[in-house]
């Protein structure tokens, strides 16, 4: 369609956009025709469209890591389908140990189930050789562990340091209580297990002893380089380390791992700050420790273990033959030392330490120097953050949120929104240390934490930085469900933050507290019963109590106060001679009155 410039120009401007549009799809439709008849003719019309409509390529992930992954997320659907779909369940983690291993760490019944089902060995070890059980004892749960019991898995095996599961259980969970019950309904002596074990050095340093009386060579190494001293170190025997540098014995050669003894000794956490300044074997061998650190080379070819030294380690460690050689295990996998370390700070044993605990509004600001401050935070889940589940229905929100309850898991996120769900009772996450953890350099979420309204307390703090301007926080929920206790909790936080004791605000926090309690409705004669019930009752200011008090109610305690506190002067000064002719304070006076009688 052609049309003429100057006509086109002389149409009214509707009139012309519409032409203009018509004569630009006319090009587009006959650049299409002849695209078409030209592809025609080279015979491709086929071949083009079908690379037109080729999908994109696709990321496909190792049916292992989704296996894995799904495992991790508790997506139980995933794991049935993997499972159906051929997935080999004899997938190893990192750290050599099973699925079983994984679905310990995550607390994941239910694929444990289904993989104990599909006949997998309860009973695998990883390379620390850690079955599912000390695993499950580790983070302490109980399910996976009375599962696995269940199962049949040998309560009995031990790990590369001679641990069964039950010495990972910490005294007074429940984990420990079902495991102790185990033992005993299977008529295993615990206190006799312990003090076996307890012998062990003893053994050894009195063999050590007869070798040198004998005049055997405490450096002869085995033939993978492994010498007593390497043992000793591993194992943490101080006497027999002792005796074996008092007769000779060379701190400075490797293994054939290129191990030092004093390599072993910290890879299994047997060196500490406090022996490096007492031990005279390690002041001796600290000096070629940093000679040597550079040597530490990864291998992942052990040795075999044709040790001539065999025969006295086997009397040495009569227990597992992995003690017998604890360099026979592989290097180049290491971290899963690393992974158990996470695991004992994330199950809190590493967070029980020193000093105070308290809840309360009115003590948040003591040191609590004496009380012992318990700690213990559950490991972060997959439904820590409810908005990432991937149904979202009511009944699946609701089944997360009550097995979340039941592990004490009160705290839950929905993106920036904390849900909580009143616990009704003490739980050990209030502490100052817990406070200290949430500290955050950006008010990001940290992922290694759980959710936890000192979490929320500092995203405000930081976005009252960025943005500069206050930040409020809506606490919504019936009564009775724990708005004021969350209240104190950001409190407590916040003040803790504003400076490391907490000093800076403490004054003016105590004197806020006051003056709030001064409007309350209840009277705050300073006694424990009446206390216990101010705290019950959110410090709410209710306005109308100014203009009409019913029956048997009381007045601000403000008022009471200044009639009873303040001196004739002030009285005077504020008309207040005569208290009895104010209404409403005369009638909640008598009741006052009444009540403190
Ligand atoms: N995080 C918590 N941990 C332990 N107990 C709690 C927690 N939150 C609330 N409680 C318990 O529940 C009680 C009621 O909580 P709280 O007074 O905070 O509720 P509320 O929502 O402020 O109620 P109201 O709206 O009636 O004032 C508290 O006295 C306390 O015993």
């Amino acid at each position: 369609m052609e049309i003429d410039q100057c006509l086109l120009e002389s149409l009214p401007i509707g009139q012309r956009q519409r032409l203009v549009r018509r004569m630009r799809c006319d090009q587009i439709r006959a650049y299409y025709e002849r695209e078409k008849s030209l592809l025609r003719q080279q015979g491709g019309v086929k071949g083009r469209s079908a690379s037109m409509h080729r999908k994109k390529p696709r990321v496909r992930f190792n049916q292992t890591d989704v296996i894995r992954d799904a495992i991790i997320r508790h997506d139980d659907k995933e794991v049935i389908r993997l499972l159906k779909e051929g997935t080999d369940r004899n997938t190893p983690t990192a750290s050599g140990g099973s699925l079983l291993h994984l679905c310990a760490r995550h607390d994941n019944v239910f694929a444990a189930e289904l993989l104990i089902e599909r006949g997998l060995n309860v009973n695998l070890q990883d390379e620390d050789l850690w079955t599912a059980l000390h695993v499950a004892c580790v983070c302490d749960h109980a399910d996976v562990v009375l599962l696995l019991l269940l199962a049949g898995v040998n309560v009995l095996l031990q790990d590369v340091n001679g641990n069964i599961p039950l010495d990972y259980a910490t005294e007074g969970t429940e984990t420990r209580y079902i495991l102790q019950k185990h033992l005993e309904e299977n008529g295993v002596d615990v206190s006799s297990m312990h003090t076996m074990k307890m012998q062990r050095p003893n053994t050894m340093l009195s063999d050590v002893r007869q070798l040198v009386a004998a005049g055997g060579s405490v450096n002869q190494p085995g033939d993978d380089g492994v010498t007593l001293l390497h043992i000793a170190c591993a194992s943490g025997y101080r006497e027999v380390v002792s005796l074996l540098l008092e007769s000779g014995a060379d701190p400075h050669p490797a293994d054939n791992n290129f191990w030092t003894p004093l390599h072993l000794a910290a890879k299994y956490g047997q060196v500490t700050p406090c022996c490096t300044a007492t031990s005279p074997f390690l002041q001796l061998i600290y000096s070629p420790f940093a000679q040597h650190n550079s040597r530490l080379v990864v291998s992942s070819d052990p040795a075999p273990s044709q040790n001539p030294l065999c025969p006295l380690i086997c009397h040495l460690f009569p227990i597992h033959p992995s003690l017998r050689n604890p360099l026979g295990l592989s290097i180049s996998k290491r971290d899963s030392l690393l992974e158990k370390c996470a695991m004992f700070r994330d199950a809190g044993g590493a967070l029980s330490r020193q000093p105070s605990q308290d809840n309360g509004l009115d003590g948040p600001f003591s040191s609590g120097a004496g009380k012992l401050e318990q700690v213990k935070l559950m490991p972060p889940a997959p439904n820590d953050d409810l908005a990432s589940l991937s149904e979202l229905t009511d009944s699946s929100l609701l089944y997360e949120m009550q097995k979340r309850f039941c592990n004490d898991q009160i705290y839950t996120y929905i993106g920036h929104i904390l849900l909580l769900v009143n616990p009704n009772k003490e739980l050990p996450i209030y502490s100052t240390l817990v406070s200290q953890l949430y500290l955050s350099s950006t008010g990001r979420l940290c992922s290694s934490l759980p959710p936890h309204i000192f979490s929320s307390a500092e995203r405000a703090y930081h976005m009252m930085l960025l943005e500069r301007r206050p930040q409020c926080f809506i606490l919504s929920g019936e009564s009775g469900s724990g708005k004021s206790e969350a209240c104190k909790h950001i409190v407590r936080h916040l003040t803790a933050r504003s400076s490391p004791k907490g000093l800076a605000l403490e004054s003016r926090m105590k004197h806020v507290t006051l003056c709030e309690r001064c409007f309350t409705h209840l009277l705050l004669k300073y006694e424990p019963r009446l206390m216990f019930l101010a705290r019950l009752y959110t410090y709410m200011l209710e306005k109308s109590r100014l203009v009409h008090l019913s029956p048997q109610q009381h007045s601000f305690s403000i008022f009471y106060l200044m009639a009873e506190g303040m001196s004739p002067e002030e009285h005077s000064a504020l008309y207040l001679n005569n208290v009895l002719t104010h209404r409403y304070v005369l009638v909640s006076l008598c009741l006052y009155n009444n009540e403190s009688l």
